[in-house]
């Protein structure tokens, strides 16, 4: 279970531990696998820079064929890094999947993670969750060196809280849809049961799903699935007077939805960002997120910042609107999904 103490490298006395998980991947069955999954669940302090000043994004691979490019130009000041990967590696068996990732995401920041289809985008993710761990290199969560896969400790001392939104909605089959979404709220909050399910109603509004409390996930779409969880992952304890931060990781959210409700979910993702504004007005909670995303609409209306991901290693990265302007090979044959080009399948 997560530790509901406060941080002590961290100390915030009006800042209380939020014990909530997002994290589903895969079909959860059994509450136990969710007991388990919920330590990569945490709190955070963050500072609050902006990350578009001093940042100066690049084309990498404009010139050539296909560069590896491992070097970025960032600026000195770390002090707002929440997360780092250091020469990522990871293999399943004789598949070197990720070869040498190097990263950071910053306060603040909109992330976006492409690449073809098994280059190792929701791997990265999962390292980044803790739920796997490198064979080499290094993850970095507030500055502190993770070792192993994510632990209490871990949350208590990093105070930073990760969650993921995983491909597969994984929503507890055998729960309502209230019951999924106010998980745990209804188990860790103080707030009161008919308040947690009229903020479960407002969360689902917001992602576009109205009366649909009462079902459960067998009588959803996949579409309306991927909503719930959605609404699963931003839903919070509005009893609490302090801003909770977390970074959110999100595996293909709109992966399977029609681009309305793909337009939903890109807004909806924004608004929880603390740049953006929620369902009821308020700034988000969300201090930065990382999406990985096959969708041009995603791109383009979700993210600021791009990472591309292709055999193991970034070849490019820069701001969102240069994606589409790179005359880099490698982005132009993914943007234009032409079979000629420096991506073999
Ligand atoms: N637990 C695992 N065991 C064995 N192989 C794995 C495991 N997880 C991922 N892989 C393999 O690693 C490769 C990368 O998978 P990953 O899901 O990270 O790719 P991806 O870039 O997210 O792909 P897609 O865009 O299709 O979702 C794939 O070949 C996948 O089959």
């Amino acid at each position: 279970m997560l530790s509901t103490s406060s941080s002590s490298l961290f100390p915030l006395p009006s800042y209380n531990v939020y014990s909530r998980s997002s994290i589903f991947s895969g079909t959860i069955t059994s509450n136990s696998w969710i007991f388990r999954q919920r330590k990569i669940l945490c709190s955070c302090m963050t500072s609050s820079r902006n990350v578009n000043e001093g940042i100066s994004p690049f084309k990498l691979s404009d010139s050539s064929d296909m560069k590896i490019i491992n070097s970025i130009d960032e600026p000195e000041d770390d002090s707002d890094v929440l997360i780092e990967c250091r020469d990522v590696y990871k293999s399943f068996g004789d598949k070197h999947i990720l070869r040498g990732v190097s990263f950071k995401i910053r306060h603040g920041e909109a992330v976006g993670i492409i690449g073809p289809s098994g280059t190792g985008k929701s791997t990265i993710l999962k390292i980044i969750a803790g739920l796997l761990a490198p064979d080499k290199g290094e993850v970095y969560i507030r500055g502190k060196k993770r070792e192993g896969l994510i632990s209490d400790e871990e949350v208590s001392i990093s105070g930073l809280r990760i969650g993921l939104v995983f491909q597969s909605a994984a929503l507890f089959d055998s729960l309502t849809v209230r019951e999924n979404v106010g998980f745990l709220l209804y188990e860790n909050s103080r707030m009161p049961d008919d308040q947690i399910s009229e903020l479960v109603t407002e969360t689902l509004a917001a992602v576009g799903l109205k009366g649909v409390e009462e079902r459960l996930p067998s009588e959803l779409s996949g579409g309306m699935k991927k909503r719930v969880a959605l609404a699963r992952s931003i839903i919070f304890d509005i009893t609490k007077d302090t801003v909770e931060p977390e970074v959110l990781l999100y595996d293909e959210p709109t992966a399977g939805l029609d681009p309305i409700a793909s337009t939903v979910v890109e807004d909806l993702i924004r608004s929880v960002h603390i740049k953006g504004e929620d369902a009821m007005g308020l700034a988000g909670k969300v201090s930065s997120f990382i999406v990985v995303t096959h969708q041009h609409s995603t791109i383009e209306r979700a993210v600021d910042r791009l990472i591309f991901l292709y055999e193991g290693k970034i070849v490019w990265e820069g701001l969102t609107h240069e994606f589409t302007t790179s005359t880099s090979p490698i982005v132009q044959q993914f943007a234009s999904g032409s079979l000629e080009g420096p991506i073999k399948y």
